[in-house]
């Protein structure tokens, strides 16, 4: 029996009428002090407070592969430009995905997500329900190999509004699936670990054969104090790496840790993908490349749209640090895990201000063992 001090229980099923809200109810309110809760950059007229912007088309001399790994270096962020997704493309998955969240409850209902089956479907990611309090957003996890079986949950009749989402989302992965590709070469290339052609035994080649993608629709409904409400709590993501596309409506902020903690703001600029830097692509490099503490915040005028698309190993594949990534004389910093596994142990790191990434980090006592 829950005490009458409890909160009450939600699950991920649980529907909440955003739009019905005058006010953000106690199940949303995020008061007192939060965890991260560092000053906002007010503006970009700092240097070190603009996100590095990298432009796809500066590919002579491997320029623009230079550009990314500094990014991912030294902010484990960026901005993608001149990436080739066609600008119509990216207007006509928002505008889709902005049409499945105005559709009646019952219809998103249909496809809730459901306890232990997988992350995929409508409501709140399972990880997210570790907070204390519930975060000022809709949510659509799925993968990206299966859509057309997805959304028949959605529209049983398979009609135009399900044949046009289809389309779009399709669309949509295969371009973002070959730019991961590109991207995800591009890196090893700036790392030295370019793959020698026709080896196909080699470890960086059979990553870039079977990058694995999650599609996710993220929609933070305007909110009447958005000074309570946080749109998606601060956490890294914990795949390879993320290409964010989000709505004109800016919200994502990064966390910078020099020369002072602070929240900087992704500007949004159209047509540009964001690129964020996970916990396993941190592993691969050995933690060259960071992945970055992120969130998103809502606000008062409009709706704000973001898409999420995930990329990182398939679910059997064990990660550890890329033999070329560990430079001479030091250590694998990481043990070996795979996607599922890190996910699971990260869990429990969630509204803790722990790094889940120190969970799987090799301890001196355990290398002297090892050798
Ligand atoms: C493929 C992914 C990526 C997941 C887990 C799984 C499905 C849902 C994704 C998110 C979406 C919301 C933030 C995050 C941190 C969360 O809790 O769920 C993401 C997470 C991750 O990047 O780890
Ligand atoms: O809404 C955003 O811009 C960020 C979304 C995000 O970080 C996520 O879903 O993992
Ligand atoms: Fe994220």
């Amino acid at each position: 029996m829950p005490s009458p001090t409890s909160p009450p229980v939600q699950n991920n099923a649980d529907y909440f009428d955003f739009r019905a809200m005058e006010r953000v109810p106690e199940s949303h309110a995020w008061t007192g002090p939060q965890e991260y809760d560092h000053p906002v950059a007010a503006g970009h007229e700092l240097e070190h407070d603009v996100v590095p912007v990298v432009d796809m088309r500066d590919d002579d001399d491997g320029a623009a592969a230079a550009a990314a790994a500094r990014a991912a270096e030294e902010w484990g962020a960026f901005l993608l430009v001149g990436h080739g997704v066609p600008g119509e493309l990216l207007a006509r998955v928002e505008d889709q995905a902005a049409r499945l969240f105005a559709l009646p409850e019952p219809d998103k209902a249909r496809a809730a997500r459901r306890p232990g089956g997988g992350s995929s479907g409508y409501g709140v990611p399972q990880y997210l329900l570790r907070y204390p309090k519930r975060m000022w957003a809709e949510g659509y996890t799925f993968p990206a190999a299966a859509i057309r079986s997805e959304f028949r949950r959605v529209w049983p009749d398979a009609g135009d509004d399900y044949v046009s989402f289809c389309a779009a989302m399709d669309e949509y992965h295969v371009e973002m699936r070959a730019l991961g590709r590109k991207l995800l070469a591009m890196f090893f290339q700036a790392l030295g670990l370019a793959a020698a052609a026709g080896d196909d035994d080699d470890t960086e080649r059979k990553i870039l054969d079977t990058l694995t993608a999650t599609m996710h629709l993220n929609l933070y409904p305007k909110c009447p104090d958005p000074e309570l409400a946080v749109g998606l709590a601060a956490h890294t993501d914990s795949g390879f790496f993320t290409f964010i596309m989000q709505s004109p409506v800016p919200g994502l902020q990064l966390l910078r840790r020099r020369p002072s903690e602070r929240w900087v703001t992704v500007p949004g600029v159209a047509g540009a993908l964001v690129v964020v830097v996970g916990d396993l692509f941190h592993v691969l490099t050995n933690g060259r490349f960071h992945s970055v503490l992120h969130r998103a915040v809502v606000n008062r005028e409009r709706d704000r749209i973001s898409l999420p698309y995930f990329l990182g190993p398939p679910a059997h594949m064990k990660v550890a640090p890329l033999a070329a990534a560990v430079a001479l004389g030091r250590k694998a910093e990481y043990r070996a895990v795979t996607w599922p596994e890190y996910m699971a142990m990260r869990e429990t790191t969630f509204g803790t201000s722990l790094s889940a990434l120190t969970m799987i980090q090799v301890k001196p006592e355990e290398e002297s063992e090892e050798t």
